[in-house]
C-alpha cells in the first residue's frame, strides 16, 4: 500500500494543501509547529476517521472555519483508491457531511462503511496501523510499558493469530455443546430404561387374561337379564293393546249415540218444512186459476181465437208490420207536399220576377222615347244654323262680282300690290335724301357768298370757278321736290289699292272657313237624325218584350196555384195515416198485457213444480235418514253386545305387573353395564400400557444409537480444538524466535554499543535486555535515548516481521516515522539513518519520516518543506526539488 496524493482545505493549519507523495522516502521537515505532524493526522484521518486520532472532529476543522474537505489517494494491492471526506459546522457542532471511498469497481458512502471496508482491505483496524507502521511522536514507551499479555494480543491481532484462537473457542465450544447434548441424551437412555423394568416387572399379560375372562362371564348375565326384560315388553305391549281396543269401543258408542240424536233431530226438522212447502204450493195453485180468468177476458178483448203465445206473436207481427208501412207512408206523403209547396213557392217567386223584368223593359221604352224627342228638337236647331251658313256663304261670294280680281285671287293681287308699293316708298326715300343733300349745299353755297368767299373752297368769289355749280344745284333742287311730290302721290294710290285687296282676302277665308263648318254641321246632322231613328226602334222592341214576359209571368202564377192545391190534399192523406198508425198501436199494447199474463202464469206453474221437487226431495233425505239411523242402532247394539268385562280387569293387571318388572330390571342391567364398562376400561389401560411398553423399547434403541453418534462427534471436536490451540501455540513460537531474531539484528544496528549482548524475547513475550556481563534488565531501565532506539528497533522488526509473515497477501502500509530523532544524539541519528536505508533495502516500498532534523534530509528521496506563514498563521506545504540544496537553503 502506498500514499499518491493528499490534498487539504482548513484541516487543522492548512487553507489549502496539496502533496504528491512517491516511492521511496520521503522526508517531511519543517519546524516546531509548523505543521508537519497535522500532514500525517490527515492521511490517518483519511483512512480511519477522527475515532482513532484521539480527536474530536471540532479539533480537525482550522479554527474560525464552518468547513474542512480532506481527499487521500492511495494505491493497494495494483489498484487506486480515493477516500473523500467533508466535514461542516451544523450548528454548534462539526458533523461528517461527505465521507466516500472510491475504488475501481464500486464506491462505499457514509464514515461507517468506508472504515470497515478499509479495515477489511488492509487486513488492520486504526489500532492495529497505529502498532503497525505508525510510530506516532512520543509514544516511545508504550509497548516498553506494557504488560506481556498486552504484546501477545497486540501481535497476535496484527499477524491474525487471533483468528486462530478464535477458532480454537469456537471448536471448544462445540464440543461443549456436544458434551450438554451427549449428557442429557445419556440421563433420557437411564431413564427410558428403569421405566421400561418397571413395565415389565408388572406382568402385564396374566393381568389381561384375568381381566378377559370375567368380562365373558359378566356378557352372559347381561344376556339372560335382557331376555327376559324383553318377554316383559311383549306382555306389556298385549295388555295395553287389549285395554285401547276397550277404550276405542267406548268411544265410537259415545259417537253413535250422538249421531243418532243428531239424525233424530235433523228428520224432525226437515218434516217441518215439508209442511210448509204443501201450503206454498197451495198459494200458488188459486194464484194460477185467477190468471186465467184474466186471459180469458183479455183474449176476448184482443178478437184472437185462442191466447196461446204464438198466436199473439203472430198477430203482433202482422200489426207491427202494417204500423212500419203505414208510418212510411205517412212520411212519404209530408216529403211529397213539402216539395210540392216548395214547387208553388217557386213558381210564385219566379212570376213576380217575370213582372218585374216586364215593367223595366217598358220603363227603359218610355226613357228612349224621351230621348228621341230631345234629340229631333236638336236636330232641327242644327238644320236652322246650316241654311244660315249656306246664305253667309252666297253672300259673300257674290261681292267678288264688282271687285278687281274672281273670287280665289285676292291673295295673289295683295302680294303684288305689296312689292310695287315697296319699290315706290324705296324710290321716294333715295329722292328725299338726294333732296336734303342738294338743299344743304345751296345753303352753304348761299352763307359764302354772303360772306363774298368762293361757295366751294371758301376763296375770295372773284373770279371762282365754282359759282356755276350752285345754279345747278338750285335746278336739281327743284326736280328734286317734283319728282318727291309725284312720288308721294303713287304711294297713296297704291295704299288704297292694297287696302282694298287685303278685305278681299279676309272675305276669301271666312267663305272657306264658313264652308268647312257647313260639311261638318252637316254630317253632324245626318248622324243624329240615324241615331234618333235607331232608338225609336229599339224603343218599339222593348214594348213587344215586356208584353210577353207578363204572358210568361201570367201562366206561371197559374201553375203555382195547381201546385199548392196538390200539396193541400197530399197532407190531409198523410195525416189520415198518421190516425191509422195511433189505432194500430193501440192494439199492440192490448196484446202485450195479454202476453204478460201468460207470462205470469208460466211463472207460477214453474214455482209450483220447483216447490213439488223440493218437496219430493226433502222427502227422500229423510227417508235415506232413516236408514242410516236403523244402521246405526244396529251397530250400537253389536258393540254393546261384543263387550268383555273380564278380559279387560285382566289386562289391567298384567299391565301393572309387567311395567313394575321392567322398571327393576333396567336398575340391574345399568349396574350390570357400569360393571362391564368398567372390566373393559382396565382391560383397555392394560392393553394400551402393553402398546407403551413396546414403542419405549423402540425408542430405547433409537437413543443408544444417537447417544453412540454423539459420542464420536465429541471426540472429533476436542481433537480440532487442540489442534488449533497447537496451530497457534506453534505458529506463536515460530514469530516470538523471528520476532526476537530481527529485534537483536535492528538494535545492534541503530544502538552499535558493546554494552549489551543480546536481547532475549521469550515465548510468554516477557523483553530483557542482557548485558555484556550476563546482568539481565528490564527494558524500562534503559536511558531515555536507549529507551527511543529500543522502541523504534521494536517497531521496525514488527514491521519486518508482518512485511515477511504475509508477504504478497496483504501489500504492507507505508512506513510512517513521527520525529523519530526526538531524545537522539547526533551519533545516532546517522544510525537512524542507516535503519531507514536497511529498511527501504529490505524492500519497504515507501517510508514517510517527520522530522525537524536537518540531519535526516540526507536520507531522504524526497524533501517536503512545511511552512507557517506567521501572520495568517496558516501552514503551506511544498516539495523540495533537490533534498541536499533545500536543506542548507532550509537553515
Ligand atoms: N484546528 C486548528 N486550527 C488552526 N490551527 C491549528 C489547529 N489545530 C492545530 N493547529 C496549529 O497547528 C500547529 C500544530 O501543528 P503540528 O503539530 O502538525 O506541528 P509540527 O510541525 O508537527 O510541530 P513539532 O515539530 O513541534 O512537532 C500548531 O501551531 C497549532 O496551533
Ligand atoms: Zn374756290
Amino acid at each position: 500500500m502506498r500514499f499518491d496524493r493528499i490534498r487539504l482545505t482548513n484541516f487543522k493549519p492548512y487553507a489549502d494543501a496539496d502533496l504528491d507523495l512517491d516511492d521511496g522516502v520521503t522526508v517531511i521537515h519543517g519546524l516546531n509547529g509548523s505543521g508537519k505532524s497535522s500532514l500525517l493526522d490527515a492521511c490517518f484521518f483519511a483512512l480511519y476517521g477522527a475515532r482513532a486520532l484521539d480527536e474530536t472532529l471540532d479539533d480537525l476543522v482550522t479554527t474560525g472555519e464552518d468547513e474542512a474537505e480532506i481527499d487521500l489517494w492511495f494505491t493497494h494491492d495494483d489498484t487506486a483508491y480515493h477516500v473523500h471526506r467533508r466535514l461542516r459546522r451544523s450548528g454548534e457542532r462539526i458533523q461528517t457531511a461527505d465521507c466516500t471511498l472510491e475504488g475501481p469497481d464500486a464506491t462505499y458512502d457514509g464514515a461507517r462503511d468506508v472504515r470497515d471496508r478499509i479495515t477489511r482491505m488492509l487486513r488492520m483496524d486504526a489500532e492495529a496501523f497505529v502498532n503497525c507502521a505508525y510510530v506516532r511522536q512520543g509514544e516511545v514507551n508504550k509497548l516498553i510499558n506494557a504488560t506481556p499479555t498486552e504484546r501477545q494480543t497486540m501481535l497476535d491481532d496484527l499477524l491474525q493469530l487471533g483468528k486462530l484462537e478464535e477458532y480454537r473457542e469456537r471448536a471448544g465450544q462445540a464440543r461443549l455443546g456436544v458434551e450438554d447434548v451427549r449428557s442429557e441424551k445419556r440421563g433420557a437412555l437411564d431413564q427410558l430404561e428403569s421405566t421400561i423394568e418397571e413395565y415389565e416387572s408388572r406382568d402385564l399379560h396374566a393381568t389381561l387374561n384375568a381381566l378377559t375372562t370375567e368380562r365373558e362371564e359378566l356378557d352372559a348375565k347381561i344376556e339372560r337379564y335382557e331376555d327376559q326384560r324383553e318377554r316383559a315388553r311383549e306382555t306389556l305391549e298385549e295388555a295395553r293393546t287389549v285395554l285401547e281396543e276397550y277404550e276405542e269401543t267406548r268411544e265410537e258408542l259415545e259417537r253413535l249415540d250422538a249421531e243418532i240424536a243428531d239424525l233424530e233431530s235433523k228428520v224432525r226438522e226437515t218434516e217441518a218444512e215439508r209442511d210448509d212447502l204443501r201450503r206454498e204450493l197451495g198459494g200458488e195453485r188459486d194464484r194460477i186459476e185467477e190468471l186465467d180468468e184474466e186471459v180469458e177476458a183479455r183474449r176476448t178483448e184482443t178478437d184472437l181465437d185462442e191466447a196461446t203465445p204464438e198466436a199473439i206473436e203472430e198477430r203482433k207481427q202482422t200489426l207491427s208490420t202494417r204500423v212500419e208501412e203505414t208510418r212510411e207512408t205517412a212520411a212519404d206523403k209530408r216529403t211529397k207536399a213539402k216539395a210540392l209547396e216548395t214547387q208553388a213557392e217557386n213558381l210564385r217567386t219566379k212570376a213576380e220576377d217575370l213582372s218585374s223584368r216586364a215593367g223595366e223593359k217598358r220603363e227603359e221604352a218610355s226613357e228612349l222615347d224621351e230621348k228621341v224627342e230631345a234629340a229631333t228638337e236638336e236636330l232641327e236647331e242644327r238644320r236652322e244654323r246650316v241654311s244660315e251658313l249656306e246664305s253667309e256663304a252666297e253672300t259673300l261670294r257674290e261681292t267678288f262680282e264688282d271687285a278687281p280680281v274672281a273670287f280665289g285671287d285676292a291673295a295673289e293681287r295683295v302680294e303684288t300690290l305689296r312689292e310695287r308699293l315697296d319699290e315706290v316708298r324705296d324710290r321716294h326715300g333715295e329722292v328725299a335724301g338726294a333732296l336734303d343733300a342738294a338743299r344743304s349745299r345751296v345753303e352753304e353755297a348761299e352763307r359764302l357768298r354772303a360772306e363774298g368767299k368762293c361757295p366751294e373752297c371758301g376763296q375770295p368769289v372773284e373770279g371762282s370757278p365754282h359759282v356755276e355749280r350752285l345754279a345747278d344745284d338750285r335746278e336739281r333742287v327743284e326736280e328734286l321736290e317734283s319728282e318727291l311730290a309725284d312720288l308721294e302721290a303713287e304711294r297713296e294710290a297704291y295704299g288704297a289699292k292694297l287696302e282694298e285687296a287685303e278685305a278681299l282676302v279676309e272675305r276669301e277665308q271666312r267663305v272657306e272657313s264658313v264652308e268647312d263648318r257647313l260639311a261638318t254641321l252637316t254630317q253632324l246632322v245626318d248622324d243624329r237624325a240615324e241615331s234618333a231613328r235607331e232608338t225609336r226602334e229599339r224603343a218599339e222592341r222593348l214594348r213587344a218584350e215586356a208584353a210577353e214576359l207578363d204572358d210568361q209571368a201570367e201562366s206561371t202564377r197559374d201553375a203555382a196555384a195547381t201546385q199548392a192545391d196538390r200539396a193541400e190534399t197530399v197532407r190531409e192523406e198523410a195525416s189520415e195515416r198518421a190516425d191509422e198508425v195511433e189505432a194500430l198501436e193501440a192494439r199492440l199494447d192490448r196484446l202485450a198485457a195479454l202476453d204478460d199474463r201468460l207470462d205470469a202464469r208460466a211463472d207460477a206453474e214453474a214455482t209450483v213444480e220447483r216447490l213439488q221437487d223440493r218437496r219430493e226431495q226433502l222427502a227422500e233425505l229423510n227417508a235415506e235418514r232413516n236408514d242410516r239411523l236403523t244402521e246405526k242402532r244396529e251397530r250400537r247394539r253389536e258393540l254393546a253386545d261384543a263387550v268383555d268385562e273380564d278380559r279387560v280387569e285382566k289386562a289391567r293387571e298384567d299391565e301393572e305387573r309387567a311395567a313394575d318388572y321392567l322398571e327393576k330390571v333396567g336398575d340391574a342391567l345399568d349396574d350390570l353395564t357400569t360393571e362391564r364398562d368398567d372390566l373393559q376400561s382396565r382391560i383397555g389401560s392394560v392393553e394400551g400400557d402393553l402398546d407403551q411398553l413396546e414403542r419405549l423399547r423402540e425408542k430405547r434403541d433409537a437413543l443408544v444409537a444417537r447417544v453412540d453418534a454423539l459420542e464420536s462427534l465429541h471426540d472429533e471436536t476436542e481433537s480440532l480444538e487442540t489442534m488449533y490451540g497447537d496451530l497457534r501455540a506453534e505458529l506463536r513460537k515460530q514469530n516470538v524466535e523471528t520476532l526476537g531474531r530481527m529485534l537483536n539484528e535492528t538494535f545492534d544496528l541503530v544502538y552499535g554499543n558493546d554494552a549489551y549482548s543480546h536481547i532475549r524475547l521469550d515465548g510468554e513475550y516477557e523483553l530483557t535486555v542482557f548485558q555484556k556481563d550476563g546482568t539481565a534488565l528490564a527494558p524500562d531501565q534503559l536511558s531515555g535515548g536507549e529507551r527511543a532506539l529500543f522502541n523504534l528497533s521494536l517497531r521496525c522488526a514488527i514491521y519486518r516481521l508482518l512485511a515477511e509473515g504475509i508477504d504478497g497477501a496483504a501489500p504492507m502500509p507505508p512506513l510512517i516515522l513521527d520525529e523519530p530523532t526526538v531524545f537522539l544524539d547526533s551519533g545516532h541519528v546517522s544510525r537512524l539513518v542507516d535503519l531507514v536505508d536497511e529498511m527501504r533495502s529490505l524492500g519497504v516500498r515507501q517510508i514517510v519520516i517527520v522530522s525537524h532534523d536537518d540531519e535526516l534530509v540526507g536520507a531522504a528521496d524526497d524533501l517536503v518543506r512545511v511552512e507557517k506563514e506567521p501572520t495568517s498563521n496558516r501552514s503551506t506545504v511544498e516539495r523540495v526539488d533537490d533534498p541536499t540544496l533545500a536543506a542548507v537553503s532550509g537553515e
